[in-house]
């Protein structure tokens, strides 16, 4: 077997064993309604039987010169309405099973999403684009659904009805069954010609599918970068490639499939058949090998037969589709999560202590043995190089996520003793990241204390000196992010440093992150800085040299390493220190050093 058929061949054993395990929850339910099914399609024949039954009589009351009389016909017409009663008895209560069985589906599906997601370490976030997420709850859960409620009960039905006709007509008339299939094995085999080799096509063509979305959303994202540096036409040069060899992929795709399935097609088309049976069952009739009734059912079930064979083979195409979204949305069932301790404990106290923690992403080493003490009531500088792992070190300490090795602890217990909400009743952060929702802003800032009173919620706005603007919006506090209103970047910290004063947690991780903000809120964003850190315990990831000045101890990390810890005076003598100092990372404050010393 080649790569690319092995490939395809895992691709789809791992596609089916994901629908399987996502059925799991539905199994009883789609058994159930596959069992009704059953009893729906055994029922397929009833009608063709009854149309030669009632051929007969009519034909015979004819032959004799007599008028036809109601109560002959009284048991075909009996044995239609109970068909018919109890076809669609089956059937209804089969679709009500299966629409039930999917709305549970979805619902089991997306709360499992959900429910994992909630648990997964804050890290996995800001690795992963968000898009994914999305698309699984959303397009996976749905291309899934549909296959794994209604494919089971559909296929059967497709497979089973046709085989009932099948047999049944050999049981009325062998040799017409035969001219009704007579056309069918040549459809398979020119349908097997033309889906010779589909699948590395297919997945030839999902690649070049793939590239041509991704070039649009390389096109629409970095447009405004691409327009400024004057490289519009490169852009668009990659999307025109990209669709010219999708174009191309998808004519060798095409190209042996239209002739061969148009002929395919033809041999099972209504005409064709008509044809075909009329003309056959005609001669049969004249030979004495076959009744008119008898002839008039078997070429109305020829030409129903392919019908239903073609629609299992469309059923059969999307168990292929659902097969990946399946396997995308196992993916996200099995990331894996932070454990909550089930006997947790209380810190006692309210030091933090780092030791010998080390952390990587994937192969990337990000902290290596570091080792630090957050003393209560202090503040701590964290400084050094960009992708020293200060932000990696922060965030392990808000529980983004656990360290490989080491611990960190808080008033003397490990974090991963101690509940979430015990942790966050006592951790609050203010990152590069403000962390907002698509909510109200007054949900936004009351996050971490639902039950605040708008007094509170205003009052922490306040001092994080974003309460003018908000109240300048329309809708206030209620305006919902994302759809009333757009934030700066300036903006959106102040809010987020208002959550964390409305939260009040003792210990604080704080990106000192002005990155965003425009000069004008710079100096706000100061401001409300300067007031949520009076007395709490500080980690401040530091980019101005009076935040430096103004901490009990700075840390200087150096690629994932403490290389110092000291006050400003006990470090100025160490290279390093110097060496920060010297390449202006704090290019804003020289006088204040030089006042400071
Ligand atoms: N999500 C991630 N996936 C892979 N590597 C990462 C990720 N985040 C950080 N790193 C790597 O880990 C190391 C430490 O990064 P970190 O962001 O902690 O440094 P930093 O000192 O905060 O940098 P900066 O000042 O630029 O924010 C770097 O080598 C970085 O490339």
């Amino acid at each position: 077997m080649s790569v690319v058929k092995e490939q395809d061949h895992q691709n789809n054993q791992a596609g089916q064993t994901a629908m399987k395990r996502l059925s799991k929850p539905i199994k009883v339910w789609v058994t159930i309604a596959q069992v009704l099914t059953i009893f729906s399609a055994l029922l397929a024949f009833v009608p063709y039987l009854a149309l030669v039954w009632l051929g007969d009589i009519f034909l015979s009351v004819q032959m004799a010169g007599e008028q036809l009389r109601a109560e002959q016909v009284h048991e075909v017409v009996e044995l239609l309405i109970m068909a018919f009663l109890s076809r669609l008895f089956f059937h209804a209560l089969s679709l009500i099973i299966t629409h039930f069985a999917d709305m549970k589906l979805r619902f089991v599906i997306r709360q499992q999403i959900v429910s994992r997601l909630s648990r997964v370490p804050l890290a996995w976030f800001s690795q992963t684009d968000s898009g994914k997420i999305r698309n699984a709850v959303q397009d996976d859960t749905k291309t899934v659904h549909t296959v794994v409620a209604h494919a089971p009960v559909d296929v059967l039905n497709g497979v089973l009805s046709p085989l009932v006709l099948l047999v049944f007509m050999f049981v009325v008339n062998w040799r017409l069954a035969l001219v009704g299939v007579a056309t069918i094995p040549l459809y398979f085999f020119l349908q097997g010609l033309s889906m010779k080799d589909m699948g590395p096509k297919t997945a030839e063509m999902n690649r070049h599918l793939a590239k041509v979305s991704s070039s649009m959303i390389e096109l629409v994202a970095g447009i405004k970068v691409v327009k400024a540096f004057g490289k519009t036409g490169e852009a668009h040069q990659n999307y025109q490639e990209a669709t010219k060899d999708f174009s191309q992929a998808y004519w060798e795709w095409c190209a042996p499939l239209i002739g061969l399935c148009s002929v395919a097609g033809e041999l099972i088309s209504v005409p064709l058949l008509l044809l075909i049976n009329l003309g056959g069952g005609a001669l049969l009739f004249v030979a004495g090998f076959a009744s008119l009734p008898q002839v008039l059912a078997c070429t109305l079930i020829a030409i129903v037969l392919p019908v239903a064979i073609s629609s299992v083979a469309n059923t059969t195409w999307s168990y292929q589709m659902a097969g990946a979204a399946a396997v995308r949305l196992c993916n996200i069932m099995d990331i894996p999560v932070i454990p909550e301790t089930n006997s947790p404990k209380q810190p006692n106290g309210l030091t933090v202590q780092v030791q010998n923690v080390t952390y990587s992403y994937g192969d990337t080493r990000a902290l290596n043995d570091v080792t630090l003490t957050l003393k209560p009531n202090t503040i701590t500088a964290l400084i050094g190089p960009s992708g020293s792992g200060k932000s990696t070190l922060a965030t392990l300490i808000a529980r983004f996520d656990d360290p490989q090795s080491g611990s960190i602890c808080l008033g003397g217990v490990d974090l991963r003793d101690i509940s979430s909400q015990t942790l966050y009743n006592n951790i609050a952060f203010v990152l590069q990241d403000p962390m907002l929702m698509n909510a109200s802003i007054r949900r936004n800032i009351s996050l971490a204390k639902p039950d605040a009173t708008m007094d509170d919620v205003r009052r922490a706005a306040k001092v994080a000196q974003i309460d003018d603007y908000i109240m300048s919006l329309p809708k206030g506090y209620d305006s919902v992010l994302g759809t009333d209103c757009l934030l700066s970047g300036g903006e959106s910290q102040r809010i987020s440093i208002a959550r964390a004063i409305l939260a009040d947690a003792p210990i604080l991780i704080m990106d000192e992150a002005t990155a965003f903000a425009d000069p004008d809120s710079e100096l706000e964003i100061q401001k409300a800085l300067s007031t949520l850190i009076q007395n709490r315990t500080v980690l401040v990831i530091a980019h101005r040299l009076n935040a430096i000045l103004g901490a009990d101890q700075i840390a200087v990390m150096e690629n994932g390493n403490i290389v110092a810890v000291g006050t400003h005076q006990e470090l100025l003598h160490h290279p390093h220190y110097q060496a920060l100092l010297r390449q202006g990372g704090f290019p804003d404050d020289k006088e204040g050093e030089e006042n400071h010393e």
